[in-house]
Formats: structure tokens, C-alpha cells, sequence
């Protein structure tokens, strides 16, 4: 199962992740984020865990002049579009850089993953992360989970990342549940807004670790 912390913005941090055994780090190129690194910075980030883990740039709705500019900085593996990118604009994406993509989409009943069909054959894998919550500004990172169990009933073929809310606490219902291919976190390994704990990266791991164990006894 894939594991991508998400938001990162230091050394520290990345090095917790990477200890843990993340196969996937984020960083955070929506600026209105806590979590928001700047091109350089998640580059060099990104280069110091190079060959251990995959390094994915978080964009929302950017056009192909900042996209430039992260792609040319950071040499991410992977695009993770997590606004309101149409089918045709992630299309586009993917043939403008040659890279994955992941597409975030926001979940809360079944209806929902009727969104995921024009997707199907251009995105790479998906994101199901919470709808944000009336007035947020942030599209995702708002630490909410959804009703996973709409997701039981997902084509096992369908590639994706649960996302939303997930922390030491709650991950061990998610992999009971799902057995997910992926799951992607950011603010239930912090400590505030945007800062990334240690220690809290290191009992995620460990809960993830125990559920494992338990799935397979
Ligand atoms: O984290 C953010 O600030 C953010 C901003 C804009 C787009 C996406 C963002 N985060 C993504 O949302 C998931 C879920 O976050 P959380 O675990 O509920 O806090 C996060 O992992 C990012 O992929």
C-alpha cells in the first residue's frame, strides 16, 4: 500500500516520512495553504529523498506558466491536480510534461464517484479526499474524512488514494475497511496548521504497521 505524506516543508519532516517508509511526498503549491513550499524549496526537498520515494507536486487550478516553473524546480514524478481540472485540462497536463497525474476528487455518497467516468484512461490514478467544508478556503487539507464506505462498492481496477482526515486514529478502520492501494495525509501529522510533527509522522507509521499485521493474522 502506498503512503504519501503530504504538505511537507522540511528536512526534518521529510526525513520522518521517509523513515516511516512514505512511498510518496507531497508538496504544497497552493498558496493560501499553510502547508505552501516554494518551487526551490520543495526542489531541494524533494532532491534529498530522491531514489526513496516519489515526490508529488499539489497544484489547484494553475496555469501552464507556474506549472513550468514547479516542474523546472522541483523535477516532480508525479502531478497531483487537486482543484477543478477538467478531463481535457488534466489531458493536457499529462502531454505538456509527460508526467502522471493524479486527479483529486471530493467524495460524500455514491453519486459522487459518477464523476470519476470522463476521467477514466486520462487521469493515472485518483484522489478521494472530503468535501470541503462551507467557507474553507482550502480544496483539501481540512483534516475531514468522509463515509469511506462509499467507496466499497469502487471498481477494484480504479487506482486511487484515500485522502481526508486520516491520522494514527482512524487509519486502522480505513485499511480494515478498504485495504486501499494508497492513503495520503497531511494535517493529522501535525501539530498546527501547516507544521508537520515528527513524532506524530512516527505513530502514523506505527498504526498503519499494527493494522497491517492484524489484516494479515
Ligand atoms: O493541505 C492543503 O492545504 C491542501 C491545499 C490545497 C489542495 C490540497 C491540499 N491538501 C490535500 O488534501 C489532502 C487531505 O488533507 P487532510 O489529511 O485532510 O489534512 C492532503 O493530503 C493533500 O493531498
Amino acid at each position: 500500500m502506498d503512503i504519501k505524506i503530504c504538505g511537507l516543508k522540511t528536512a526534518e519532516t521529510v526525513a520522518a516520512a521517509l523513515d516511516g517508509g512514505a512511498s510518496h511526498l507531497g508538496f504544497n503549491f497552493f498558496a493560501r495553504s499553510p502547508r505552501y513550499v516554494t518551487p526551490e524549496a520543495a526542489g531541494g526537498l524533494r532532491h534529498a529523498a530522491r531514489g526513496r520515494a516519489e515526490g508529488v507536486a499539489v497544484i489547484v487550478d494553475a496555469d501552464d506558466a507556474f506549472l513550468d516553473e514547479i516542474v523546472s524546480a522541483m523535477s516532480p514524478d508525479m502531478l497531483q491536480l487537486h482543484g477543478r481540472e477538467t478531463p481535457e485540462r488534466v489531458a493536457a497536463v499529462k502531454q505538456r510534461y509527460g508526467l502522471p497525474v493524479m486527479k483529486a476528487l471530493a467524495v460524500s455518497e455514491p453519486a459522487d464517484l459518477e464523476r470519476i467516468g470522463p476521467y477514466l484512461g486520462v487521469a493515472d490514478r485518483f484522489l478521494f479526499d472530503a468535501k470541503p467544508p462551507k467557507g474553507s478556503e482550502l480544496p483539501g487539507g481540512n483534516g475531514l474524512a468522509f463515509d469511506w464506505r462509499v467507496l466499497a462498492e469502487l471498481d477494484r481496477g480504479v487506482d486511487y488514494m484515500l485522502s481526508g482526515g486520516l491520522g494514527a486514529a482512524n487509519v486502522g478502520d480505513a485499511v480494515r475497511l478498504l485495504d486501499p492501494p494508497g492513503i495520503d495525509l497531511s494535517s493529522g501529522v501535525e501539530s498546527a496548521p501547516g507544521v508537520k510533527d515528527a513524532g506524530l509522522i512516527a505513530e502514523f507509521f506505527a498504526a498503519v504497521a499494527a493494522a497491517r499485521t492484524e489484516r494479515i493474522a
